[in-house]
């Protein structure tokens, strides 16, 4: 069997393109779009779910234009693989800074959806008035998850997928466009 895992131009060779950088771009800009017309009176707390949200929110923010603040949150459960555990780890849970706000979490993929299910009951639990959920591809698991994204950029099938702020074994979150690795659902 070949190791994937230390070697990051072998991933990339055994990949497949899923969405074009500019498939990317556009779908940001929607969802950019999208959020503007519902949160615009709202004054939100945007919080990025790091790592993976960095890109996402990157090329999101100076697309929203009305008055946010912004902040983020940390919580792994790959830990730079590709299935993850059972138990969340907080890195930087969210603070009192949520009571009382509407809050946008801003993440790279809902994929069976544990991360931002227990990131959004953790903001509500906190006092957050209202929690919208944006992510930048939403996996087609065929099944329920436990929460759905208000604003999806994009669809992906259900492989295991990485760029734009999603990586593989750790590598690769810079790529411009989204890649499916090879044997890895
Ligand atoms: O919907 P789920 O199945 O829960 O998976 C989605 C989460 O998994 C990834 O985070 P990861 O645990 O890899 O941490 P990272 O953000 O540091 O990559 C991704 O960034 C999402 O937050
Ligand atoms: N790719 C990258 N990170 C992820 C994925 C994925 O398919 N699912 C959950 N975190």
């Amino acid at each position: 069997m070949v190791v994937l895992e230390g070697n990051p131009d072998l991933i990339l060779q055994r990949s497949t393109l899923v969405s074009s950088e500019e498939e990317v771009k556009q779908a940001v800009t929607r969802v950019a779009q999208e959020i503007t017309a519902t949160l615009r009176q709202d004054q939100p707390l945007v919080l990025c779910v790091m790592g993976g949200g960095v890109v996402f929110t990157g090329q999101l923010l100076p697309q929203l234009v009305f008055p946010l603040e912004f902040g983020y949150v940390q919580a792994t459960r790959y830990h730079n693989r590709t299935h993850g555990d059972a138990q969340l780890v907080w890195k930087m849970k969210p603070g009192e800074e949520v009571r009382g706000r509407t809050v946008l979490l801003l993440d790279d993929i809902l994929d069976e959806g544990v991360t931002l299910a227990e990131i959004k009951a953790q903001c509500l639990a906190l006092g957050a008035s209202k929690v919208v959920v944006a992510v930048l591809v939403e996996k087609m698991l065929g099944r329920v998850k436990p929460i759905r994204a208000d604003f999806v950029g994009l669809e992906v099938p259900d492989q295991y997928v990485f760029g734009c702020g999603m990586d593989a074994y750790g590598w690769w979150r810079n790529l411009p466009a989204i890649y499916a690795m090879q044997g890895e659902a």
